[in-house]
């Protein structure tokens, strides 16, 4: 591999998912385990408000000054898909600022089953899902929880409150992603904690060497706004004009 290959910025790292499937306090574990070895920054993406960042901010695991947010307008999705300007500029920022950064964490706004992060983006991707949300979910499919780097079946403390077995999601989650990984996480779980952080250091690991490669999920589905109009990605691979219609 040519020296040049390997690379010298930081590792981007996209946490999507459903609303309230745990992505904040995902990335709050991560850095509450990671920030003592590694040098982290946070970009979140939230619809009208600075929510997520606030969160951030108050939990206390990271400089606040390091976690930046992302104000999107009503589609939120086209921040992490289409245009990814405002993103990576956010990122640039706090890898400039706060140099050298070894992981820019970007959580995507609260949305639906198809939000996916633009390869030109993130160079990893988790995609989260909760047992609160239900049992059946994994098997709906979807970019995110078929091809994202790693699929969390977040909140496993819940399952028998929620009557979802959480074993058989995880092993369905397996099935779908022709073997790609999946973790079940809880907050609850010291082992399903030790567990995210190992993976994502392996990815770290990965990335530096210069042999990852980032994964396109593909593009989100087509959906309804609240107004009704459609918002299509049919097209938005490198090189075609994606239809918007707005
Ligand atoms: N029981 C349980 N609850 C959790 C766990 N992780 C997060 N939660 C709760 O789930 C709720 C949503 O968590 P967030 O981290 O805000 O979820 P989010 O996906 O960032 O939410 P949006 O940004 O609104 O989409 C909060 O009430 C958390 O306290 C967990 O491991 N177990």
């Amino acid at each position: 591999m040519p020296e040049s290959a390997v690379p010298t910025r930081a590792m981007r790292l996209g946490v999507a998912g459903p609303v309230g499937t745990g992505k904040s306090s995902l990335i709050a574990m991560i850095c509450r385990q990671l920030s003592d070895s590694l040098s982290l920054a946070v970009v979140t993406n939230d619809i009208y408000t600075d929510e997520d960042a606030r969160f951030l901010k108050a939990a206390g695991v990271l400089d606040p000054e390091r976690i930046r947010p992302v104000e999107t307008g009503a589609c939120p999705h086209t921040a992490i898909r289409d245009d990814v300007t405002v993103n990576l500029l956010a990122a640039e920022d706090l890898e400039a600022d706060f140099a050298p950064v070894d992981i820019v964490l970007i959580e995507s706004g609260g949305d639906n089953l198809t939000a996916t992060f633009s390869p030109a983006l993130v160079d990893v991707q988790i995609f989260v899902l909760d047992v609160a949300g239900g049992g059946d979910v994994v098997r709906k499919g979807g970019p995110g929880i078929a091809r994202a780097d790693l699929l969390v079946i977040n909140k496993t403390d819940l399952g028998p409150f929620v009557d979802v077995d959480v074993d058989r999601m995880i092993r369905e989650g397996r099935e779908v992603r022709a073997g790609r990984p999946v973790l079940g996480v809880s907050r609850t779980d010291p082992e399903s904690m030790t567990a995210l952080k190992q993976w994502v250091l392996d990815s770290l690991a990965s990335f530096r060497s210069g042999h990852h490669v980032a994964v396109d999920p593909g593009p989100m589905a087509p959906h309804v706004h609240a107004d009704g109009t459609v918002h299509s990605h049919a097209d938005s691979a490198p090189g075609h004009a994606h239809v918007h219609q707005h």
